[in-house]
């Protein structure tokens, strides 16, 4: 067991940030912290990385208690917060050199780790941290986590205003670390990122809704659901928000996802609804649930 979390819960004054969250992430495993803004994500993280205590409930992170071993917790994991963190005023190699040296070691004992990654910001060495674009930050951030060479690594937001490409070569990067043996907690707000997780965890007010394999998340929806387009986006979502039978509806992409709350529901009864709304080039198709659905049935 890598990370170990019984019964956390954390109070800001009157917000109750997390309330009573118990989960396990195994050795080697993807884990996916997957809600909202506000869903009490980065409060979890501080009190995982140690910098922040609990109220209520314990955790362990690669074996040592987040409280009487903090010392310990400290060297073996690597936290890449959701805001950039590094010196801005220095360049890219120093905040490198940096990171090694006040965790003993230096950037060529572990570069095998750092390597794929190094490269491609290694021709802005010179440049100052500050001076990046928001990929070459996330990768720089992303070096200076790992230059310990941390047996949990935590990424809070990591792809937060990444644009899409650099996503997914983040997300091709953190496959290949998972690789080398490292554990990664990683918490994003993206639903299609949360896919690529072994597990995980969705979680809203401070409260876990379901946590499993995206796999089994996505065949524990329980309604049968259809994507419905119209002429009128605004018009067709007023309309279904109206209709007797609706139990959710909710934009996605170019359609609006529709679930009924009758067992024996016709769609063509519901093309007649729209269409005496005036509504025309209507599409009702079945469709298979994604993470996002099953999310939002849960925080219903
Ligand atoms: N230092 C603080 N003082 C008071 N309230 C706080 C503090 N930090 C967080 N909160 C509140 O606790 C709740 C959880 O916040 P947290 O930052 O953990 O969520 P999050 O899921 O990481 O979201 P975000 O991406 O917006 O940071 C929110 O309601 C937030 O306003």
């Amino acid at each position: 067991m890598s990370i170990s979390i019984s019964h956390i819960s954390k109070s800001y004054k009157k917000v109750s940030a997390l309330k009573d969250i118990s989960f396990e992430v195994e050795a080697g495993e993807l884990f996916g912290l997957i809600g909202p803004d506000g869903a009490g994500k980065t409060t979890l993280f501080r009190i995982l990385t140690t910098l922040l205590i609990a109220n209520e409930g314990a955790a362990t992170v690669a074996g040592f208690d987040v409280v009487a071993d903090y010392k310990n917790i400290r060297k073996s994991v690597g936290y890449m917060p959701g805001k950039f963190s590094l010196y801005q005023d220095l360049t890219v190699a120093e905040n490198l050199n940096f990171f090694a040296t006040i965790f003993g070691t230096t950037v060529e004992e572990n570069y095998d780790l750092i390597k794929d990654i190094y490269v491609q910001i290694e021709p802005f060495k010179d440049r100052r941290a500050g001076k990046l674009s928001g990929g070459m930050k996330q990768k720089l951030a992303l070096c200076c986590a790992l230059i310990h060479k941390p047996k949990v690594l935590f990424l809070d937001e990591p792809t937060t205003g990444v644009d899409p490409v650099s996503r997914k070569e983040f997300w091709e990067m953190l496959k290949r670390l998972q690789l080398k043996g490292i554990t990664i907690l990683v918490s994003t707000p993206y639903m299609d990122e949360a896919a690529l997780c072994d597990r995980i965890a969705l979680i809203q007010d401070g409260k876990i809704l379901e946590i499993d394999t995206p796999e089994a998340i996505v065949r524990h929806y329980p309604k049968a659901i259809y994507n419905v387009k119209a002429n009128n986006m605004y018009q067709l979502i007023k309309s279904l928000n109206d209709y007797e039978h609706n139990h959710s509806v909710y934009p996605f992409g170019e359609y609006v996802h529709y679930t009924d709350s009758r067992t024996d529901f016709n769609p063509k009864e519901l093309f007649q609804y729209l269409e005496s709304n005036n509504l025309s080039a209507i599409e009702i198709e079945p469709t298979v649930a994604t993470i996002e659905d099953t999310f939002m049935e849960l925080a219903k």
